[in-house]
């Protein structure tokens, strides 16, 4: 086991896990808690997964609204894809603090990643907080989940994939309050406000891949949660990175590969696979960054050199 420890994780496992279960021993439960989604099983099974964003931790207080309405919605359809579940409907409780222009253009936004992800909102909650700069965003997201992937499940030998590019949104964090913005600091930005976790790759993911999270904290933090569930060592190429030409124009190598591997809010898919399936992947331009390999629960590179003790925070923790 790494020494690595997580604040965050450390009192959700202390706090809100293995409590007794009155009904998780009987069969409507599929996968409790642990996981990107828990999945109830019914008729068709159900995922579900709840995400908050707050002012001032998630977004700021001078984010546009719109952009702050669709990351809201995105981030948390990240968590259905990464269980390989459909989206199908979400509920919204709000609580904000700005006026009915800014919910306007919010509603926008998120009416917006509603339409791209094809998911219904059937409910929610709306109220006012006179706190200044305290606005809550919370959304329940469900999904219809015939073949839940799981953190665990990866296997060695399994190649290790993302989709998409990695990196841009924790390079856009310190861009955030800037107003003057070029090309490609505009684009990085972008991928901050309007993250496009990878719908399109459903139901073939699901029935393809052997583990899955999706990258919310940062690459390291959240792989290492796979190796952890799976009891195995990720072995990763991080030359491999899929990086985008923004972040490549905007910061050298080091730093732009820095980002990718800890800066999170990307939103994409962290998953492992058999690779008989390598022209699945190739032909739906998702990347290969390593394998996974029995050893210690750790992300090494390939000389076998530990990548995690590399790195002072290997993701957004939030104590
Ligand atoms: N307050 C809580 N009570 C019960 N379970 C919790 C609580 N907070 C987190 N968990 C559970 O702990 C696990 C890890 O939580 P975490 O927030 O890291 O995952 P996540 O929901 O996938 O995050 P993200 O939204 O960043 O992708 C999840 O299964 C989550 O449901
Ligand atoms: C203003 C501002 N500063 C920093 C960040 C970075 N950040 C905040 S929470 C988080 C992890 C995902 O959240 P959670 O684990 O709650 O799902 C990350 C990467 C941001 N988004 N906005
Ligand atoms: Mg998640």
């Amino acid at each position: 086991m790494t020494s690595t420890t997580s604040g965050e994780f450390e009192l959700i496992a202390r706090y809100f896990q293995n409590w007794p279960s009155f009904h998780t021993s009987n069969t409507s439960i599929q996968i409790p808690n642990g996981d990107d989604c828990l999945v109830f099983k019914s008729e068709s099974p159900i995922a579900i997964s709840v995400d908050t964003l707050v002012e001032n931790v998630h977004f700021l207080s001078s984010s546009p609204a719109h952009g702050v309405g669709y990351r809201a919605l995105a981030s948390s359809v990240s968590d259905l894809i990464a269980m390989g579940a459909k989206p199908i409907f979400f509920t919204l409780a709000i609580t904000f603090c700005k006026d009915e222009v800014w919910l306007e253009q919010f509603s926008q936004g998120l009416k917006q990643a509603a339409q791209d992800f094809k998911i219904d909102l059937l409910g929610g909650d709306t109220t006012k907080t006179k706190l200044k700069n305290a606005s809550v965003i919370t959304i329940q997201v469900h999904g219809e989940c015939e073949t839940p992937i799981q953190r665990k499940g990866a296997k060695a030998g399994d190649l290790i994939c993302v989709t998409g590019n990695i990196g841009n949104a924790g390079a856009a964090v310190e861009l955030l309050e800037q107003t003057e913005l070029n090309e490609d600091q505009h684009a990085l930005l972008n991928s901050f406000y309007y993250p496009k976790p990878p719908a399109h790759l459903l139901p073939e993911l699901a029935n393809k891949a052997t583990s899955a999270i999706d990258i919310s904290d940062g690459l390291l933090q959240d792989l290492l949660h796979l190796c952890r569930h799976s009891q195995l060592q990720a072995c990763l190429e991080v030359d491999h990175l899929p990086l985008s030409s923004a972040i490549k124009n905007e910061h050298d190598h080091k730093q732009a590969q820095k980002f990718a591997l800890t800066g999170g809010d990307d939103y994409q898919v962290c998953f492992t696979i058999d690779a008989k399936h390598q022209q699945w992947i190739e032909d739906n331009h998702i990347t290969v960054i390593g394998n996974m390999q029995t050893g210690l629960v750790d992300i090494v590179d390939t000389k076998s050199e530990s990548i995690t003790a590399q790195f002072s925070k290997l993701g957004y923790q939030h104590f």
